[in-house]
């Protein structure tokens, strides 16, 4: 026999009657509040038993469905067996390795490029704790990116990952083209280079690269700094001739293939141009069918600059997929994506803060707070954000970082993002699998840090729900984790078919790790871009106690709880909040 606490709203659950074992019972209103008072009368807490004998430890403990199954319908993909429960191969590892109470919460997000394209060095990234894939459509063919694609979703299927795709698409920016082959060009102080729109055939003369914006010569003046990746290089514009502009570098430094190209004159960045660019130009549009067709988890979006183009792009997806259920991330990395924060973040399903190409439109000074704002305002509107680009640069070359780079990934770490990104480190570095390191142990050692030192933050979260029903799911989820903390929980559960009350729990940032129990293989791959949520799948009923026995059941089956743990239960079906220690 165990015991158990349970907290329920007798509004959802009017027949409730009160075991002859009921031990207390008291009102417990979230927020006082009149509505609440009329429609919310009364939450209690009694202690009941529940009988070991319920639990049938003998379950099988996965399913090997691999994605064969019919598709039933949209809320369940494939049916997942009675009975059985998916947990990400490598969140397995990491919860059995570390003790769930210490598993990471942060997520990782690796690019995929030339360093990491093969099944096996897909491999090992998931293993070091990849959460998500991302290919940028800058760079490659459609055929190497769905050859990535199909890759993963093979490592998925053969090997019990979880990892989810991103796709991220070009933009309208101005950029050089490939470098005739090269895979980087060295550019010393005071060398002469030619910008230049001419299209040249696949060798490119000596120090000449290619732009593809046709208006480039046209645009730019003598005197203007032209900067290259942000300004990693930088060069003087000395001479215009026709279509070719002669430039002397001023910043030496490595030029990569389809770098981005800003320009600057009398010390601001010259955007008139990018601006009348669309966002979305006619070969993401492609890219974008391309990713439908492909089933992607995630489209992120450049250079966005009103929320109504993620407005009209959420709903050609809603058109086009079949199940309508892939997630737009605004990249933030322009002025007018600071401008216009709230309603991109508001229209978007997550933000990544895109520090990259950032940097080359606001001064560099400003990045930190303005990293800070964007991760703030998601996290307020609960949505995942993601900080990106040269956390780790120098790793590109060298097996360790610097002090600086362990120092800013601590900041986005405690700045509690919900996922950091590697770029070229895994795309075309020397040390992937050291960079992913290196971001997971800095993410555990600050997170543990933070959890040690009892630092939970004083932010105010607005209310975001525009019905009842979901303000009822901001109360219950604020209540639960604030409890979760104060009673100093092992976890928190959470059955929820759409992710939602799942996401919710992740924007409190409790101490304690929210374990995610949701019917569908894609919003379990979807919930692994969210801060401190372990997703499953499982197929669950809307009866709760029966869901939580199954549940005790088939993860202490697994080793992954044990008796005596305490946790606090909310589903998104019952709108209730349970406490209880496992059987
Ligand atoms: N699919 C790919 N094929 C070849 N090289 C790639 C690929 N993806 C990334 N890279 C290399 O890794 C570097 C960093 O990747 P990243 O995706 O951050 O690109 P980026 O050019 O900085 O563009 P963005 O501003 O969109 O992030 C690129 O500059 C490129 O050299
Ligand atoms: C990731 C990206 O696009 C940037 O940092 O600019």
């Amino acid at each position: 026999m165990s015991q158990s606490l349970h907290l329920f709203n007798h509004a959802s659950t009017p027949n409730l009657t009160f075991p002859s074992n009921t031990k207390q019972c008291y009102s417990y209103l979230p927020k006082p509040s009149t509505t609440y008072n009329r429609r919310f009368p009364l939450i209690s807490i009694r202690a009941s038993s529940s009988s070991s004998s319920d639990l049938d430890s003998s379950s099988p403990l996965l399913v090997s469905d691999n994605g064969k199954g019919a598709v039933i319908s949209r809320e369940e993909e494939y049916p997942v067996a009675a009975g059985s429960i998916e947990v990400d191969a490598v969140t397995e590892t990491e919860l059995k390795e570390n003790g769930f109470r210490s598993t990471r919460r942060t997520k990782l997000v690796c690019t995929i490029g030339p360093s990491t394209c093969g099944f096996d060095q897909l491999e090992s990234l998931a293993v070091g704790g990849m959460n998500v894939a991302r290919i940028n459509m800058c760079h490659g063919t459609r055929d190497w990116h769905r050859q990535v694609i199909q890759l993963v979703r093979r490592l998925n299927e053969e090997k019990g990952y979880a990892v989810a795709i991103m796709m991220d698409t070009e933009g309208s920016e101005i950029h050089m083209g490939d470098l005739g082959g090269s895979s980087s060009a060295k550019a010393e102080d005071g060398e002469i280079w030619t910008f230049s729109v001419r299209a040249f055939d696949s060798t490119l003369p000596e120090r000449t690269i290619n732009v593809n914006y046709d208006g480039f010569a046209e645009d730019v003046k003598v005197g203007d700094d032209l900067l290259v990746d942000g300004g990693m290089v930088r060069f003087e514009v000395i001479e215009k001739i026709g279509p070719d502009v002669k430039c002397r570098c001023t910043d030496p430094g490595l030029l990569l293939p389809r770098a981005n190209l800003t320009f600057w004159r009398d010390g601001s960045l010259v955007r008139e141009r990018n601006a009348m660019l669309p966002t979305i130009s006619s070969k993401d549009w492609l890219d974008i069918d391309f990713g439908i067709a492909e089933g992607v988890d995630f489209i992120a979006i450049s250079f966005v600059k009103s929320a109504e183009v993620i407005k009209h792009l959420k709903s050609y997806i809603a058109a086009r997929s079949r199940d309508g259920d892939i997630a737009v991330i605004a990249k933030i990395e322009s002025i007018d994506s600071l401008k216009n924060l709230e309603e991109i973040v508001q229209a978007s399903d997550g933000a990544m803060v895109a520090r990259g190409d950032l940097g080359a439109q606001i001064p560099l000074e400003q990045v930190p707070s303005a990293q800070q704002r964007i991760v703030q305002v998601c996290r307020q509107l609960n949505k995942p954000v993601i900080v990106a680009s040269q956390l780790l640069e120098s790793m590109i070359e060298y097996p360790t970082p610097t002090r600086a780079e362990v120092a800013d990934v601590s900041e986005a770490v405690r700045q509690r993002a919900d996922a950091l990104m590697l770029s070229g480190e895994s795309a075309m570095g020397q040390f992937p699998e050291k960079a992913l390191a290196v971001l997971r142990s800095v993410s555990l050692r600050i997170e543990r840090w933070w959890r040690e030192e009892k630092r939970h933050e004083a932010m105010e979260l607005p209310d975001i729900g525009s019905s009842f029903s979901d303000k009822i799911s901001e109360e219950i989820c604020s209540s639960a984790a604030k409890m979760a903390n104060n009673l100093e929980v092992d976890a928190l559960f959470v059955y929820t078919k759409t992710g939602h009350m799942a996401s919710l729990l992740s924007r409190c940032r409790p101490d304690c790790p929210i374990f995610a129990f949701t019917t569908t293989t894609s919003v379990r791959r979807r919930l692994n871009l969210q801060w401190g949520l372990i997703p499953f799948r499982l197929s669950f009923s809307d009866d709760m106690e029966s869901n939580l026995n199954k549940t005790f059941s088939l993860l202490k089956a697994r080793n992954l709880i044990k008796s005596g743990d305490l946790v606090i239960a909310v589903s998104d079906m019952l709108q209730s909040i349970q406490v209880m220690n496992v059987p």
